[in-house]
């Protein structure tokens, strides 16, 4: 850790937004390194991933947490309950919506948790470059009246357009503190959690038919030959057969494709040659059985 400089601004953010607004692409466009999974299909981002954004004035510890939504599961429940017990221990929050989507159930429930909140809650409305300028006032003022926002920031994620105009005001306001990580730490998660993403991301893109909850990934071993070769073996887990035979797909060609997807995913991350093993494996229900998620990756120090 640095030494604490009286002008050196640094605390912890936490992005909030029903699944789809876009706080994947906005914490990786910040972080510039490809460390939430992004997709089309609602609710993949699972865990707490913290991206770390760090310049000479200031460092900012963004938690992304997971997309919002009622429990029906084991797995829903725990979900929330990392999401919200996150809240407590931030400096900041950005509620982050979709200008493409009308204020809905998701974002009221969100609305409703951030009611019992002191931190400053910034309202960042995402995806402006599909809305014109001239609709902005109205997408604005669905919120408006809901939560006291300290400022409200339209963006586009996708494209930067003012996230750097957000980063700039999060600085100005985040307290006086230190650096927490080293300067060259983008995330505070272990390869194996990186790792596991990736295979995820593809599992997802590929077999579109698949339900994401239904999906597990472990990374059982990450292994460096020599130099330049790693090797890497992790198990795919559904919870029925029928998906095990959509992930295999006709002779073996979806797993395939997957792991060749992955590999090179994994490769641009590590920097070196990778050999990606892959399994199926199928544990019926293993939604619902709290032991399990911890074995499979999903950790809270609540549990
Ligand atoms: N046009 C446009 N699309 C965006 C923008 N930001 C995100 N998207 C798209 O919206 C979709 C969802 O983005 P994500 O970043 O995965 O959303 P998320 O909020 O992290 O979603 P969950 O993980 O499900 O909670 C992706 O297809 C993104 O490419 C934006 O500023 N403009």
């Amino acid at each position: 850790m640095d030494t604490l400089k009286a002008d050196f601004h640094s605390g912890f953010v936490a992005i909030i937004g029903r699944p789809n607004v876009g706080k994947s692409t906005l914490l990786n466009y910040v972080v510039g390194q490809k460390v939430a999974i992004m997709s089309n299909v609602a609710q993949t981002t699972r865990n707490k991933i913290q991206g770390i954004y760090t310049t000479n004035e200031a460092q900012i510890v963004f938690i992304d947490t997971p997309g919002i939504h009622k429990p029906q599961t084991k797995l829903g429940d725990f979900m929330e309950r990392s999401a919200l017990s996150a809240l407590d221990e931030v400096d900041a929050i950005l509620f982050v919506v979709s200008a493409t989507e009308k204020r809905g159930p998701g974002d009221n429930f969100i609305i409703e948790r951030l009611k019992k909140v002191q931190q400053p809650i910034y309202l960042v409305i995402n995806k402006i470059d599909q809305v014109h300028p001239n609709d902005l006032p109205e997408i604005v003022a669905q919120y408006n009246d809901t939560l006291p926002f300290k400022k409200v920031i339209p963006v586009s994620a996708l494209q930067g357009n003012n996230v750097n105009g957000l980063i700039d005001e999060l600085v100005d306001n985040l307290p006086v503190g230190p650096q927490y990580y080293p300067t060259d730490q983008v995330s505070d998660h272990p390869e194996r959690f990186v790792v596991a993403e990736m295979i995820r991301e593809k599992v997802f893109l590929l077999t579109r038919q698949e339900v994401p909850h239904s999906v597990a990934i472990d990374v059982t071993s990450i292994k460096r030959n020599n130099e330049e070769t790693i090797e890497v073996d992790a198990n795919i887990i559904v919870e029925r057969p029928g998906q095990k035979g959509i992930i295999i797909g006709k002779k073996g060609s979806m797993l395939k494709e997957i792991g060749t997807q992955a590999r090179q995913d994994i490769e641009r991350l590590l920097g070196d040659k990778v050999y990606l093993h892959l399994w199926v494996k199928v544990v019926p229900g293993w939604r619902d059985k709290n032991a399990m998620l911890k074995d499979y990756g999903y950790r809270s120090t609540d549990y």
